[in-house]
């Protein structure tokens, strides 16, 4: 079997600040499996989004390894860390991130339009997202004419447009309600099984913790075992 699509080895993030440095995350090792939902959790400053945008490419750590699909994300050129974002990760983030001004459509396709899927296709490929997240009549609204809800659906559909084979949420739910942040997570966990994606999602939330297939607790920078209350 190859290896897990997610491989964190012995990673560590400094930021320097005023004074002294803050250790963001100490020599944190894990894998996440192909198909696998892991959540992320930990008190606030505890590295949740550290974590999260090493794995996605966002960021560069201080010591150790991350590779992603059988790439290092560590070690490659800034235009490498590029191609993995357009090519294997989709991000979800608290703030849903939409672009006021298009339509609910338009953010859909914005990924497809960067990576020049033709017009047609990526049409054809919008309207099946759209579907897929339960928001098929709602393609021409724009962000503030959706609830906080649909806006995240919107969000979903957008970080899967390109079909990544690796989902990383930031607290996804962090702004929903706790109905419409429980109907988020069940498309999340749907989402992940109908499609083989592996997800990286950092959230309080017990709710995600209740479907994730593992639970990360961080603490202080650290991975540690903690029993997930129930
Ligand atoms: N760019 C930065 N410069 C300096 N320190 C930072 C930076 N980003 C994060 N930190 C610090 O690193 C630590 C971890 O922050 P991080 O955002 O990863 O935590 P988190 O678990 O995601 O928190 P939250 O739940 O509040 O989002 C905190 O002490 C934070 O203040």
């Amino acid at each position: 079997m190859s290896e897990p699509l997610v491989v964190v080895d012995g990673v560590s993030r400094d930021y320097p600040g005023a004074g002294q440095v803050v250790h963001a995350l100490r020599d944190v090792s894990f894998t996440a499996g192909h198909g696998e939902l892991v959540a992320v959790r930990g008190r606030s400053g505890a590295g949740k989004t550290t974590l999260l945008n090493l794995v996605g490419g966002l960021d560069r750590p201080t010591a150790g390894r991350i590779r992603v699909a059988g790439r290092d994300v560590t070690a490659g050129a800034e235009r490498d860390l590029l191609a993995l974002r357009r090519d294997t990760v989709g991000f979800v983030f608290q703030s849903f991130g939409l672009i006021p001004i298009l339509s609910a459509a338009e953010n859909v396709g914005l990924p497809l339009r960067l990576t020049k899927v033709p017009a047609a296709e990526r049409d054809q490929r919008v309207a099946v997202l759209l579907e897929l997240v339960g928001l098929g009549g709602h393609a021409r609204q724009r962000p503030y004419e959706m609830s906080g809800g649909q806006q995240q659906r919107v969000a979903v559909a957008r970080a899967l447009a390109h079909d990544p084979a690796l989902l990383i949420a930031d607290e996804p739910t962090g702004q929903l309600d706790s109905e419409t942040g429980q109907a988020v997570m069940d498309l999340l966990r749907a989402l992940v099984r109908a499609r083989g994606m592996t997800a990286l999602v950092a959230t309080h939330d017990p709710t995600m913790m209740r479907v994730a297939d593992r639970v990360l607790t961080l603490r202080d920078g650290h991975l540690v075992d903690e029993p997930v209350p129930v």
